[in-house]
């Protein structure tokens, strides 16, 4: 696959940006929040409610005033200084159907702070963790591990039992192929990408789902608990199956995994009380006007980030439909998250975003490169405090968000109206798990021409 020329160059605006923020160097010391101003929609009016302030991320920057003013891992909270002033002029508010406020920070994204409530956050972080692991989604620890089919209750009832790697069920002779295949892969992180204007059709998504070979089993995988493997999981998945090692859908299956109706009936809400005229009022692009109408997500990855944890820039791009509006929930800790251009050498705009912020990215937004740098240290909302009420799942769901934040994202795959040329049945990893029950119902035939000239591009991301 053909690399971007600036993919690993550390000089672009974005990966400059991204090290700034995942910078950990000076003890103590979290990265500044003033050399480089972030766009902070929903925060509370009063900074004594407010988590990112209580945890210091407003403290001084520099290192006598850190070194004068922090003693052990107590932190100096400073002063938090108004919105940015030069940041909130690139920002246009509109009101939602239902009279909430969004914000369009970027074209055709609009970032809706606080739109779900404390309870329907705790809600949505336990499907998350208690529903959306179960089989058959695949989750990032599948390839790894013999997984139980129940980790989440393994993990919340403390079970001693160890879930074995996958490695240490392999033959001899498959261990040597398993070890080949890494080196050859240079190891499991490492980020692959596609020119933006590749564009890939249904019919070479499926010739690259003939020829993926999966994911390799790690052979530094060790025996673990369920307990400490909830610590190691990174992603799940909802919907059409992803396969990381081509960035593209596999699309072999004929049918997606059922996708969650009662997430799927929250993003409809949202895309349907959106104002799609106002958000695109100074653009002749006219993809939004079906969206109220025919949005139906499909499909979504729950990313599980750990404190330490970051999403390196990238643009998703592998649905079918590249303007359809992905919808973005977050959970838990904070973050920074940067918002970029096409290009990484544009300096992306840094968001904070909180626990019930709703964020969606649809038409030019959905090339816009973005990226978790950081998650923001201390800044769990109250709510997440576990009480003596608590049913074990939500007293576990609560004790995992101490040290994390979860992201659901949702997208729409197949956009209404497409006819799939016939589906190969070919050897694919899950095929046998997956439900026959039909989510796409084609409301008009749509030529694979047209959607060629849709266009879709392989998606860059974590191999
Ligand atoms: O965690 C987030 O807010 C973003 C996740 C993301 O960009 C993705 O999963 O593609
Ligand atoms: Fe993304």
């Amino acid at each position: 696959m053909p690399s971007l020329p600036d993919i690993d160059s550390p000089h672009t605006a974005f990966r400059r940006t991204e090290k700034h923020f995942k910078s950990r160097v000076v003890k103590y010391a979290l990265p500044s929040l003033r050399t480089l101003p972030v766009l902070d929609l929903s925060r509370p009016d009063d900074h004594e409610d407010d988590e990112v302030w209580k945890a210091g991320w407003w403290g001084p920057q520099d290192v006598d005033s850190l070194q004068r003013l922090r003693k052990g891992k107590e932190r100096e909270r400073g002063e938090r200084p108004d919105l940015d002033v030069g940041l909130l002029k690139s920002v246009r508010q509109v009101t939602l159907e239902d009279g909430d406020v969004g914000w369009v920070v970027a074209p055709g994204c609009i970032l809706i702070p606080q739109y779900l409530s404390p309870s329907q956050q705790l809600q949505l972080s336990q499907s998350a963790l208690e529903q959306y692991t179960l089989p058959p989604n695949p989750l990032s620890l599948s390839a790894h591990y013999v997984l139980p089919p129940n980790l989440f209750h393994l993990h919340s009832i403390d079970s001693p039992l160890l879930i074995k790697p996958i490695y240490s069920t392999l033959s001899e002779e498959e261990k040597e192929r398993a070890l080949i295949a890494q080196e050859r892969a240079g190891g499991n992180r490492t980020m692959v990408d596609t020119k933006p204007e590749v564009v890939v059709d249904f019919e070479d998504v499926l010739e690259g789902n003939r020829i993926n070979e999966g994911i390799i089993p790690s052979s530094k995988a060790g025996l673990r608990t369920a307990k400490e493997l909830m610590k190691e999981l990174r992603w799940a998945n909802l919907g059409w199956v992803y396969q990381w090692s081509t960035k593209s859908y596999d699309f072999t299956n004929p049918e997606p995994i059922p996708f969650p109706t009662p997430l799927a009936q929250l993003c409809t809400n949202i895309v349907k009380s959106i104002p799609w005229s106002e958000v695109y009022k100074d653009s002749k692009d006219i993809s939004w006007k079906s969206w109220k109408e025919d949005y139906v997500p499909d499909t979504g990855i729950v990313n599980f980030y750990q404190l330490k944890d970051t999403l390196m820039g990238h643009v998703d791009r592998a649905e079918l439909d590249p303007s359809r509006p992905l919808v973005s929930i977050s959970l838990g800790h904070s973050t920074i998250f940067l918002l970029g251009s096409s290009t990484r050498n544009d300096q992306p705009i840094p968001l904070i975003l909180r626990s019930g912020d709703i964020l969606i990215m649809s038409g030019p937004g959905r090339k816009a490169y973005h990226g978790v740098p950081r998650i923001m240290e201390g800044t769990l909302p109250s709510h997440f405090t576990p009480s003596s009420d608590d049913s074990l799942s939500m007293k576990t769901t609560k004790e995992f968000l101490q040290t994390a934040r979860i992201n659901i994202n949702a997208r729409q795959v197949f956009p209404p109206g497409f006819v799939r040329p016939n589906p190969t049945p070919s050897p694919v990893v899950h095929s046998e798990s997956i439900s026959t029950s039909s989510t796409l119902t084609p409301t008009s035939s749509v030529s694979i021409n047209d959607m060629i000239t849709r266009c879709m591009n392989v998606s860059s991301y974590w191999s």
